[in-house]
């Protein structure tokens, strides 16, 4: 468990921050510029002291006001990875990862040099100077050296932020890779909803300096306060699915999830797979009946249980499909013509959906953590 709880004064910022994560995958960092996800990961990694408070790692105490405890920096065995590479220049990309691992003692080193290469895809690059590599291919090299130096926590603030989308789409694979096969706790800041829906183990979610909800990407993203902290903007219901079928006739997958099944336009992956996805509240339309005659093919049986605040003229709607939740932004004049409150019973029609990332099932079974079709918002 990775437990924080601190408190700093920064100029005129009040930092004041309490979560508690697990160990295994990735917890990010969730919230706007200035909301204080840099200053947190500084806290852990020992760079920045607070006021008061504790973090613990795994039952080490880093830090502890109580106690008088504060690990220096350079023996709190933190791996970080900044927006930019801060690779050596002078360095070939081999002394780069070397760098760090040298400095510790070979007893106390779990993690080698030619795994981490073979994880990062790096192995063709390793006689190369940092100026020769692209920005995506600097950042595995940033990533393989903070891992050599054998951290006990891996801390990125916003490594993908500096690379254009292509570069991200490339370097996203081996950061899952890492969270999937790696035994290390990963913090992850970010201000991408994508990134995170698609990364994210626990998500810790940020504003003004306080965490203002801790969980699940599947169990935030149907909270409908959660889309006003986001900014009232790309609220939607992820949802865990398992490749039920597919159907060579028509060209559709099923996708089954707790409380329903989707259809989607073939997908190449083996029955039993395990797929997040991701539906947008603005892509679902609700009826009172099922309609007939219409294109859209996915139609979601539920029950409404909460409205959410107006915002201008749209209401985000929370719907029970019986085991999972989904979210439909409708306008407010909607609401009153159709008499939606709480329970009424709806049909949720999907008009298109995003599929965020295949990953190991709960069992493990049928699992594969490879990139899949990830990202891709495909129209249903
Ligand atoms: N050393 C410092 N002295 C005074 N104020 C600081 C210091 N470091 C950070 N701040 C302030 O603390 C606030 C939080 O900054 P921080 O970098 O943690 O936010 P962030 O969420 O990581 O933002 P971004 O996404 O833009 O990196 C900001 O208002 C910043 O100006």
């Amino acid at each position: 468990m990775l437990d924080v709880a601190i408190r700093r004064r920064q100029g005129s910022f009040d930092l004041d921050i309490r979560f508690q994560a697990p160990i295994q995958g990735i917890t990010a960092l969730f919230g706007r510029s200035g909301s204080g996800k840099s200053s947190v990961i500084n806290a852990i990694a020992g760079l920045a002291k607070p006021d008061a408070g504790h973090i613990r790692l795994d039952g080490t105490v880093l830090f502890d006001s109580a106690q008088g405890i504060d690990v220096p920096a350079e023996r709190r065995r933190t791996g970080y990875v900044f927006q930019d590479s801060r690779l050596f220049p002078h360095m070939t990309v081999v002394n780069n990862l070397l760098y760090g691992m040298r400095r510790v003692p070979e007893r106390e080193r779990r993690i080698s040099l030619d795994p981490v290469v073979e994880l990062l895809g790096i192995g063709a690059l390793l006689t190369r100077k940092p100026h020769t590599l692209s920005g995506g291919e600097r950042q595995r090299v940033a990533v393989g050296r903070a891992l050599l130096a054998q951290p006990r926590i891996l801390l990125m603030d916003e490594p993908l932020a500096s690379l254009d989308a292509e570069r991200k789409a490339e370097i996203l694979p081996y950061i899952e890779r890492l969270r999937d096969e790696l035994n290390i706790p990963i913090v992850f800041v970010s201000h991408s909803v994508d990134e995170v829906v698609r990364l994210a183990t626990t998500l810790v979610l940020m504003a003004d300096g306080r965490v203002t909800a801790t969980g699940t990407v599947a169990d935030l993203s149907v909270r409908l306060d959660v889309g006003a902290i986001l900014g009232g903007q790309e609220v939607g219901a992820v949802l865990d699915t398992v490749v039920a079928s597919h159907d060579a006739a028509t060209g559709l997958t099923a996708l089954t999830f707790p409380g329903g099944t989707l259809t989607v336009p073939q997908l190449d992956l083996g029955i039993g797979q395990h797929l997040r996805v991701r539906i947008q509240a603005r892509d679902v339309i609700l009826a009172l009946e099922p309609p007939s005659r219409i294109s859209v093919h996915n139609m979601l049986a539920g029950r409404i249980v909460e409205l959410g605040a107006e915002s201008g003229p749209s209401r985000d709607v929370k719907i029970d499909l019986g085991g999972s939740f989904l979210l439909a932004r409708v306008t407010r004049h909607s609401v009153e013509r159709l008499e939606l409150g709480v329970g009424t019973p709806v049909f949720a029609l999907v008009k298109s959906v995003a599929f965020d990332r295949v990953f190991p099932g709960p069992s493990g079974s049928g699992s594969g953590s490879g990139p899949g079709p990830g990202g891709r918002n495909i129209a249903l």
